[in-house]
């Protein structure tokens, strides 16, 4: 038998941080949606007792550091199950990009294996085993639309934003989230995004409010550090999207647009700088 489940990427409308915490991780506010760039994965049983990962995509590790062989065998321990699955990756995404790839193959990875096996496992027990694999998974594992709080695995289900083209551009540059975090001052930090403006802003469905309550205080460090991000914000606001913002920790930037009519001047005029841009649509 085989499942078949999509990988969807995130975008951080708004991320905040709050404080650093004595377990090292940063107490977060983070207003998450997913976009329709995904990953296709298909997890096959196997009789022998084995995890199997293969992907089209050269660059990533597909032994135990993938992380939809650790969602994997997160699952088959826990849940004492003694088959094998081979799971092969198409990968989409751009890698290490601030997109959660790998949180969303480790959360569809959760949702396939407890379709396949017929464990009956809750979503909410499903968000609960993601945290174990990273701070993401628990949103990639609902999707939709969310506030997340806590280092991110405490979520709060709220409306999509209105429909509008997200075009996605990735600097062909590697930024490590912990280094981000590791070398953000949260103490220092002079402003923070308004998650209340744009919690507001979403359920009434306004563009311009969403456009204009964008925010990341992880910028301060990556803009800092790897300029050419900043210089993607530029070039990008002045090919005239509504509004642009780095996703998660980086580098990929993203860009909100409205008129249909204006996103093939902004993706034409970003690939004069950028290999790897995409046009996509909020998932609804
Ligand atoms: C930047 C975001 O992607 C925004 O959605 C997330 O906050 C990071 O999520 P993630 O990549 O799933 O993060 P994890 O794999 O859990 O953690 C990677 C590293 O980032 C740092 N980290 C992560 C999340 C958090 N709330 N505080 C942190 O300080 C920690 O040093 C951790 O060792
Ligand atoms: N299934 C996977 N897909 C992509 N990368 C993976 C996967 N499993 C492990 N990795 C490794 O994880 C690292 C981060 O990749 P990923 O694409 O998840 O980053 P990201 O989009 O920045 O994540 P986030 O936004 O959650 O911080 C890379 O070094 C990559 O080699």
């Amino acid at each position: 038998m085989k499942v078949y489940e999509k990988a969807p990427a995130k975008i951080n409308l708004s991320l905040d941080v709050l404080r650093k915490r004595e377990d090292g991780f940063h107490e977060v506010e983070m207003i998450m949606t997913m976009v329709d760039l995904a990953d296709r994965l298909e997890m096959e049983e196997l009789p022998r007792d084995t995890i199997i990962i293969s992907s089209q995509a050269g660059y990533i590790p597909l032994d135990e550091k993938n992380l939809a062989f650790q969602a994997a065998k997160l699952i088959k321990d826990r849940y004492d199950v003694r088959k094998g699955v081979y799971i092969h990756l198409d990968k989409k995404i751009p890698v290490a990009a601030g997109l959660a790839g790998g949180s969303s193959d480790a959360a569809a990875t959760l949702r396939g294996l407890n379709r396949l096996w017929g464990l009956g496992i809750s979503e909410d027990e499903l968000c609960t085993l993601g945290a174990e694999l990273g701070s993401d998974v628990p949103f990639c594992v609902t999707g939709g639309t969310a506030i997340a709080r806590g280092r991110g695995e405490k979520l709060e289900r709220i409306n999509n934003p209105p429909q509008c083209w997200v075009i996605l551009a990735k600097p062909p540059i590697n930024v490590s989230t912990a280094d981000v975090y590791g070398k953000l001052r949260a103490s220092e930090l002079k402003q923070h995004p308004s998650t209340a403006a744009m919690l507001s802003a979403i359920s009434s469905g306004s563009f311009p409010g969403i456009i204009s309550n964008l925010g990341n205080v992880l910028e301060t460090v990556t803009l800092q550090y790897y300029p050419e991000v900043l210089q993607l914000k530029q070039i990008m606001q002045r090919l005239g999207a509504d509004g642009v913002l780095m996703s998660g920790s980086g580098p990929t930037v993203f860009g909100l647009v409205s008129k249909e009519a204006k996103v093939s001047r902004i993706y034409n005029g970003l690939r004069g700088f950028c290999k790897e841009v995409y046009v996509v649509r909020m998932l609804t």
